[in-house]
C-alpha cells in the first residue's frame, strides 16, 4: 500500500536565496504528523507544494502514491486542506459558503455540510453571513471547508489559529477521532508545541530550511520531559539561523 505522504528531495528555493533544501519523509496512514519550525523555517512553503499552490525548485511530493506534479488530481482527490488564513465569500453565510465548495464534489450534499458545521461548532452561525464573523469562528469554517469531501488526509497550517480553549479542545478531539476510527492522516503545522505534544503521533522539526529531525512523540518523551525540550535542544544541536 503506498504511504500516505512522501517527499523525495523535495526542494524551493526563492529567488532571494530562501525556501527548503531537500526534504525526505514518509507518513503513513492514520499518523498525525506534526510539522514544527521556527517562523520562517520553511513550514508554509513545504505544504503549498503539498497542496499545488506553488512548484518545487527540485523533487517532489507523491500523496498516495500520485504525484504533486505529474498527476495533481489523482494526489489531490484524497486531500482536504487549510493554508494559511481562511479566506470565505463575506456576504454569504457559512452554509452557503460551503454549499459552494461542495459543487466540486459530487457526492457531498446538504446533509454533509450540516455534518461539517456540526463537527466544527458552526451550527448556530450557519445562517450567518461570514462578514460577522471573528477569526476563531473563520478559522472553524476554514477546518469544515477541509473536511466537507470527508478526504483521507489533511494539510492544515496552523488549524488552531485564532481558537479559544474550546475550539483547540473540539479541533483535538476532531483529530484523534476522524485518525482513530476513519485512519485519516493528518498534517499539521503549528506554533502551540503543547497542543502538538497531545495531539501529533510523530513530530518532524524544519530548522534553517531542512528537516533536521523526525521521531515519534511517545519517544520523544521517553527521553524528554516535554516536546518543549526538545525542540529547544534540536534548536541548539542544529545551530540558530
Ligand atoms: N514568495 C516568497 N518569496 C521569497 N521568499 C519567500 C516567499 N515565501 C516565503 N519566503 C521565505 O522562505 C522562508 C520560509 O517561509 P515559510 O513561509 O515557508 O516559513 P514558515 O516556517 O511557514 O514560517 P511561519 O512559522 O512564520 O509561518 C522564509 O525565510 C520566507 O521569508
Amino acid at each position: 500500500m503506498s504511504h500516505a505522504i512522501e517527499f523525495n528531495h523535495l526542494t524551493k528555493l526563492y529567488t532571494n536565496g530562501r525556501g527548503i533544501d531537500d526534504l525526505n519523509l514518509i507518513v503513513k496512514q492514520g499518523e498525525v504528523f506534526g510539522f514544527l519550525g521556527p517562523n520562517g523555517a520553511g513550514k508554509t512553503t513545504a505544504m503549498k507544494i503539498m497542496t499545488g499552490l506553488i512548484k518545487p525548485t527540485f523533487g517532489d511530493v507523491k500523496i498516495f502514491g500520485a504525484s504533486i506534479q505529474e498527476q495533481f488530481v489523482q494526489a489531490m482527490s484524497h486531500v482536504g486542506c487549510l493554508i494559511e488564513t481562511a479566506e470565505s465569500f463575506q456576504y454569504l453565510t457559512a452554509y452557503e459558503n460551503l454549499q459552494l465548495s461542495a459543487r466540486y464534489y459530487p457526492h457531498v450534499n446538504g446533509k454533509r455540510i450540516s455534518e461539517c458545521l456540526e463537527l466544527t461548532g458552526l451550527t448556530k452561525f450557519a445562517h450567518e453571513k461570514t462578514k460577522k464573523f471573528s477569526l476563531g469562528m473563520k478559522q472553524r469554517l476554514g477546518i469544515a471547508n477541509a473536511l466537507l469531501s470527508n478526504p483521507k488526509l489533511l494539510i492544515l497550517d496552523e488549524p488552531l489559529n485564532g481558537l479559544d480553549v474550546e475550539g483547540m479542545l473540539d479541533m483535538r478531539h476532531l483529530i484523534k477521532k476522524l485518525s482513530q476510527e476513519q485512519g485519516t492522516t493528518f498534517f499539521i503545522s503549528s506554533h502551540l508545541i503543547h497542543d502538538v505534544e497531545l495531539t501529533c503521533n510523530r513530530i518532524g522539526i524544519v530548522l534553517n530550511s531542512r528537516l533536521v529531525s523526525v521521531d515519534h512523540t511517545e519517544d520523544i518523551l521517553r527521553n524528554f520531559s516535554s516536546l518543549e525540550h526538545y525542540f529547544v535542544n534540536e534548536v541548539e544541536r542544529n545551530g540558530r539561523a
